[in-house]
């Protein structure tokens, strides 16, 4: 389902660097992602993948280097996008008023956000939730309306973060499935996961991060059967990496 006329892939990533007081935390990071396949960003604690994505989405500015979407960046386009957190936030009102919100915020009619709240909590089975306070659900439920939310936007690219690092195994499920239907669907997801199982399950390529470096940006499964660094074979190995 690809919405509107124009596409915002590919997104070219080019230099980017990221610092704080004098610490370079992203040190020159360039990748292109495509339409169609879905990234894993992987990687040791503080690689740098949650930066990598909060930059991607344009939450933080990069120090230098440049997040180029196809035909240039404009607010509208910037709309296209959208990003789910580790830890879903939700307002104080229902979950449905939640995704109302989010389509306001969206800049939707009044009627159409109505319309389209229903639809996203339809699709992914959430329909019972919906008057339910949102902070009242449990964090499996908040984060499943997460990403009904982000889906609700319509966007072109779904960036997650560690969508599932809080959650028991059902919940992981229940979300991998979330995002195989979103995926099909044809919305490109970008997410940062440390679960190796998960990563290999909905990986089709993986950006592998490590030091605040890009070291591969490999097809998942040649990454997975034959990592070309010394620094992804010792993280698949679950050694300690300095
Ligand atoms: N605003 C900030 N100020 C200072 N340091 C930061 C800031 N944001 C991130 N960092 C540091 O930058 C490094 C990379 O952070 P990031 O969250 O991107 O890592 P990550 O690969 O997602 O790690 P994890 O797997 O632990 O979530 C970490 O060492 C982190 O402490």
């Amino acid at each position: 389902m690809m919405h509107g006329t124009f596409s915002i892939l590919p997104l070219r990533v080019s230099g980017l660097r990221f610092g704080v007081r004098g610490t370079e935390l992203i040190k020159g990071i360039s990748f292109e992602l495509r339409a169609g396949v879905r990234t894993l960003i992987i990687g040791p604690n503080g690689a740098g993948k949650s930066l990598t994505l909060r930059l991607s989405h344009g939450l933080i500015k990069p120090t230098a280097g440049e997040v180029a979407w196809a035909g240039g960046t404009t607010d509208r386009r910037r709309k296209r996008h959208a990003m789910v957190f580790q830890r879903p936030v939700m307002l104080r009102r229902s979950a449905r008023a939640n995704l109302v919100h989010a389509l306001s915020l969206g800049g939707l009619d009044r009627s159409e956000r109505g319309r389209r709240a229903d639809e996203a909590l339809e699709r992914f089975g959430l329909g019972h939730l919906a008057d339910r306070p949102a902070r009242l659900l449990s964090g499996g439920e908040q984060q499943r309306l997460a990403i009904a939310r982000a889906w609700s936007l319509r966007p072109q690219v779904l960036f997650l973060d560690e969508p599932t690092s809080a959650l028991d195994p059902a919940s992981t499920k229940a979300i991998e499935e979330m995002i195989e239907a979103i995926h099909a669907d044809g919305v490109k997801i970008v997410m940062t996961t440390h679960n190796m199982g998960q990563a290999r399950r909905l990986g089709d390529e993986v950006l592998f991060l490590h030091n605040g470096r890009l070291l591969e940006h490999t097809p998942a499964d040649e990454f997975f059967a034959k990592p070309r660094t010394e620094e992804a074979d010792a993280f698949l190995k679950g050694e300690l990496l300095h």
